[in-house]
């Protein structure tokens, strides 16, 4: 008989560290003594259910050829198909898109879409190609997950670095490979290829909606709020856009250039506009540059969003920060090591899980809206995608406060009783 226990776990699921692979695993460890008899399916939530990595060259344009690594992990299919984004950055690695399909699984059950969890990459700066060298990357990336993906399989969808453009063209590789078109592979698209209206606002608005239940609970008036945002991309530069249209004033703003700031309130469509041209935040006029990039975490704020990259929020800033309310834009900004931190200081955090699930749940809309070939209005749109943010909130605000735990564990106990409930009713068979 062999000695090799069966829960033996392959290289490629040890963490290097506390990367974000390693942070998720910490959150499953913190919510599994909660979990009561499920428990014993928790491994499940370990291991990614399929991992997909893809060289994917292309030609420059120069003539000279380049590789680049892909990845597309299907983590969880219990609930549904798999469904989360797709990255373009330098620094994608397989663990980070490990820990950010996994995040999509919990999301996904957090708010009760019908979906498992998944999440693709390249590790590319994106700003080194001309606009024929991208298209050439995402048509061979989507050729190479093709046999992976589908409407039914796994819908990859926006995510850092990648708009309705680039799932465009995904769902047009699909669709030439498939030999029909076929709008419900990708998410995010644009109006006219049968996206959804309110999609690319969603995320931003679900920070916003969650923004306004957290700080009711708080005693804050949005009106007063003094808000910080890192990452002026689709989720932060909405989510500022809709607080100051709320009247709060947004005083600072990290990009991965630099850090704005306006203690009077920054003019937020202005400075949209200006990144829009430019790049970066850089440069605008009405504001002070902070160039010491850690100054950003201590600046004067009640609430504070982090809405560019993991890993943001450590020990290192916790104890700075002045917010007391944290609405976690970007998908595993906080450490475990800076939550204790941050609850110990008496800090409310929104996690990414609930905070940031918006988007995701207006694909779910624009895949819905595909398969009827019917289309909602924006005003419908936005009232459901209000209604599911609210209810998912307060579940979620309930739980905490019956086991008091944090928002973060509440969430995760509500999403892995949903995702392992189904993995024991569908069995293991034969
Ligand atoms: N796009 C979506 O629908 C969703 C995105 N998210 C998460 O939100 C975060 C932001 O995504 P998007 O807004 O879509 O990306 P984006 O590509 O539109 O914008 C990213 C922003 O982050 C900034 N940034 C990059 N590196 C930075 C650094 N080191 N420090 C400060 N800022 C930096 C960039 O300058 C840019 O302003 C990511 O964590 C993503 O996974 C979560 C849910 C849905
Ligand atoms: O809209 C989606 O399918 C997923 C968006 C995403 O990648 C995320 O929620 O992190």
């Amino acid at each position: 008989m062999s000695n090799v226990p069966n829960h033996e776990v392959p290289s490629y699921l040890v963490p290097h560290g506390i990367g974000p692979w390693g942070v998720y695993l910490e959150q499953i460890d913190r919510v599994t003594p909660h979990l009561g008899s499920l428990a014993r399916w928790v491994e499940t939530l370990k291991r990614p259910k399929r991992i997909l990595v893809v060289d994917v060259p292309i030609e420059r344009d120069d003539g000279t050829i380049a590789h680049f690594e892909g990845y597309r992990v299907q983590h969880n299919t219990s609930r549904g198909p798999g469904k989360g984004g797709v990255r373009f950055h330098q620094d994608v690695t397989l663990s980070e898109v490990m820990a950010l399909s996994a995040w999509m699984t919990i999301k996904n059950a957090a708010v009760n879409v019908p979906y498992g969890g998944a999440k693709g990459g390249i590790r590319v700066d994106p700003k080194t190609l001309s606009r024929g060298e991208l298209q050439r990357m995402t048509r061979r990336y989507t050729s190479e997950i093709g046999i992976i993906i589908g409407p039914n399989k796994d819908i990859p969808a926006p995510d850092v670095n990648t708009d309705s453009q680039i799932m465009a063209w995904m769902m047009d590789t699909y669709s030439m490979n498939q030999g029909s078109t076929s709008s419900g592979v990708v998410t995010g698209k644009p109006i006219s290829l049968g996206g959804s209206l309110g999609r690319h606002e969603a995320t931003g608005r679900g920070v916003f909606v969650v923004g306004c239940e957290a700080a009711a609970k708080r005693g804050m008036d949005i009106k007063d709020a003094k808000v910080a945002v890192q990452g002026f991309g689709n989720v932060g530069g909405i989510a500022a856009r809709l607080f100051a249209e709320a009247g709060s004033k947004v005083v600072a703003v990290q990009d991965h250039v630099t850090t704005v700031f306006n203690a009077g309130g920054l003019d937020v469509p202005a400075l949209q506009a200006y990144v829009a041209k430019h790049g970066s935040v850089k440069g605008f006029e009405g504001a002070d540059e902070i160039t010491d990039r850690a100054q950003f975490w201590s600046v004067d704020c009640d609430i504070l969003v982090p809405a560019a990259l993991e890993q943001q929020i450590t020990e290192a800033n916790a104890n700075h920060i002045k917010a007391k309310i944290i609405l976690e834009g970007a998908n595993g900004p906080t450490t475990p090591a800076a939550d204790d931190i941050l609850r110990d200081k008496g800090v409310l955090i929104v996690p990414d899980v609930i905070a940031n699930a918006g988007g995701v749940t207006v694909s779910y809309f624009e895949w819905v809206q595909d398969f009827s070939s019917f289309f909602w209005t924006e005003d419908e749109i936005n009232l459901r995608l209000t209604r599911i943010m609210r209810e998912a909130f307060a579940a979620v605000w309930q739980l905490a406060e019956e086991k008091s735990v944090s928002l973060r564990t509440a969430a995760f106990i509500v999403a892995c009783t949903r995702v392992l409930q189904a993995r024991e009713m569908r069995g293991l068979y034969p």
